[in-house]
């Protein structure tokens, strides 16, 4: 698991670890780690000797960062040049230590650079950039290094104009292809569109974690963590005891929903599909071993279930979600389940002990909480979760999933690929087999996330992607995750 912390935390840890060393030597654990990086760039297209480096410098330390790292490379004879943004507030030692390595300033963007060092700002950075430097980073893209390739981009931290604690992108922000942090992961590297600015995300270590003792703002799951976590059967489990995961998907409208959610659910760990809906016979056509009803009242034992994909939003769907909720079981809301919620006319049968998750995309989200999930995708995910008192699944290139208590992770594995119809069907019938195979709901939540993530990489591989390509990617992703 990897592990975000908000600016104030990192800078109250930042002053514990700077008053226990030197003055100076933060910085210069983060210059060289960066410089370091750099170089392994450079080797990569021609090496360091002879490089064109453009540094960008802001005002603040970040500046100071690159102007040290900027040195560093000089050093090793690269040609480093410094376009000061403010030359009246620069970090002086940083920009001495430049000079006394053979770099220099200069007032425009160079017509040839390799490498582009982005250290307008970092974790100060307040509101979105401002003019002189919104105009150098539109420019970046045309410039060109000694191989006629687009010059690399390392943004310094952060990619300069993200909002580091939300992963907002408000205006202009650098986009770059690697970044280089210091001490911790930030919100910016792995929520919203700030994290797709990111590029490569490397983490230099200057000792800052042991002395974080906050808790993180945003988890972010590994491999190895699915592995850890996906149950397995052993000897003595049947299809009983491996969990009944219960569907309430589809209707005569859109049989299909019940489909796709029947094969995520059948990709899953639970040792049994039931199916309880109109789309019954389509169902057990396409998938023999789901066992069948025509409702939720008939469909007999299940230890969770999934409701509300193509389930429409009439009477007869409202009494499927009623009789749902009205059990002790988890229970997955997705779709017109979430829809048939606005308005408060279930209010009374959201009150229930056992676990809830719901799984909205942005509209449904507007649609429930009455504004849309806007600039702060987690906080918002968060806050709405804290009122539903559920797990919050709110889709998008980074998955976000928010329980009650404020606990946020962020999926790692989206794609565009996923931006399909019924790819949600998908996920839902796969969590809900993650639920009834007894899964903490957050955990379900979040392995679905990046099982379906990759289904959705995979599925992407062979051509335009359609959501029963993801559904069918499914098995392949856990056979390579699980080994
Ligand atoms: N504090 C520490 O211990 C360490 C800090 N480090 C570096 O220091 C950075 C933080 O430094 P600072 O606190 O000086 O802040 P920054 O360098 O991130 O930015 C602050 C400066 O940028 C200006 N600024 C703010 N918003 C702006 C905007 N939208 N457009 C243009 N200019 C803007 C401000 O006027 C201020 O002078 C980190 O990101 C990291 O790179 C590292 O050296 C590691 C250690």
């Amino acid at each position: 698991m990897r592990r975000a912390w908000r600016v104030a935390d990192v800078r109250a840890a930042e002053k514990t670890l700077m008053s226990q060393l030197p003055d100076g030597t933060l910085m210069q654990r983060a210059a060289a780690g960066l410089a370091r990086r750099c170089a392994l760039l450079l080797d990569q297209s021609g090496g360091v000797y002879g490089a064109q480096v453009l540094l960008l410098v802001g005002s603040g330390d970040n500046g100071g960062d690159t102007l040290y790292a900027g040195a560093a490379l000089a050093r090793r004879g690269a040609q480093v040049r410094a376009l000061l943004l403010t030359p009246e507030r620069v970090h002086l030692a940083g920009l001495a230590a430049l000079r006394a390595a053979g770099g220099f300033t200069t007032r425009d963007l160079p017509v040839r650079s390799d490498l582009v060092l982005d250290g307008i700002v970092g974790i100060g950075a307040s509101g979105g950039l401002r003019a002189p430097a919104a105009a150098i980073v539109r420019a970046l893209p045309e410039l060109r290094g000694r191989t006629g390739e687009r010059a690399l981009v390392v943004a310094v931290d952060v990619p300069s104009g993200v909002a580091v604690d939300t992963g907002d992108v408000p205006g202009e922000a650098v986009t770059a292809d690697v970044t280089v942090t210091f001490g911790c992961l930030k919100p910016a590297h792995v929520v919203g569109p700030a994290a797709v600015r990111c590029g490569l995300v490397d983490l230099v270590d200057i000792g800052l974690e042991p002395v974080l003792v906050t808790d993180p703002a945003v988890r972010v799951p590994e491999a190895a963590d699915l592995a850890a976590w996906w149950p397995r059967p052993g000897a003595t489990s049947d299809k009983y005891t491996r969990g009944v995961v219960g569907l309430a998907t589809g209707s005569a409208g859109y049989p299909g929903a019940a489909l796709l959610s029947s094969s995520g659910a059948l990709a899953g760990p639970a040792g049994m599909v039931r199916y309880a809906g109109s789309a019954h016979r389509e169902v057990v056509r396409a998938h023999p071993s789901v066992v069948v009803a025509s409702r939720v009242a008939e469909a007999g034992r299940v230890q969770a279930w999934v409701c509300g994909s193509g389930l429409g939003t009439g009477d007869d769907a409202r009494t499927e979600l009623r009789s749902v909720l009205a059990t002790s079981l988890p229970v997955l809301l997705d779709a017109d389940a979430i829809t048939l919620l606005v308005g408060g006319e279930h209010a009374e049968d959201l009150r229930r002990d056992a676990p809830l998750v719901l799984t909205p995309h942005d509209g449904e989200f507007k649609r429930l909480a009455g504004e849309a999930p806007g600039a702060d995708r987690a906080g918002a995910a968060a806050r709405l979760a804290a009122w539903t008192n559920a797990v919050v699944l709110l889709k998008g290139d980074r998955t976000i999933v928010a329980t009650p208590g404020g606990e946020i992770w962020a999926n790692p594995t989206g794609t565009p690929a996923l931006a399909t119809a019924g790819t949600g069907d998908v996920l839902a019938g796969l969590l809900g087999s993650l639920l009834a195979a007894g899964l903490p709901p957050v955990r379900a939540a979040v392995m679905a996330a990046y099982v379906h993530g990759l289904a959705g990489r995979r599925a992407a591989l062979d051509g335009p992607v359609t959501a029963p390509d993801v559904a069918s990617a499914l098995r392949p992703v856990l056979a390579d995750l699980l080994g």
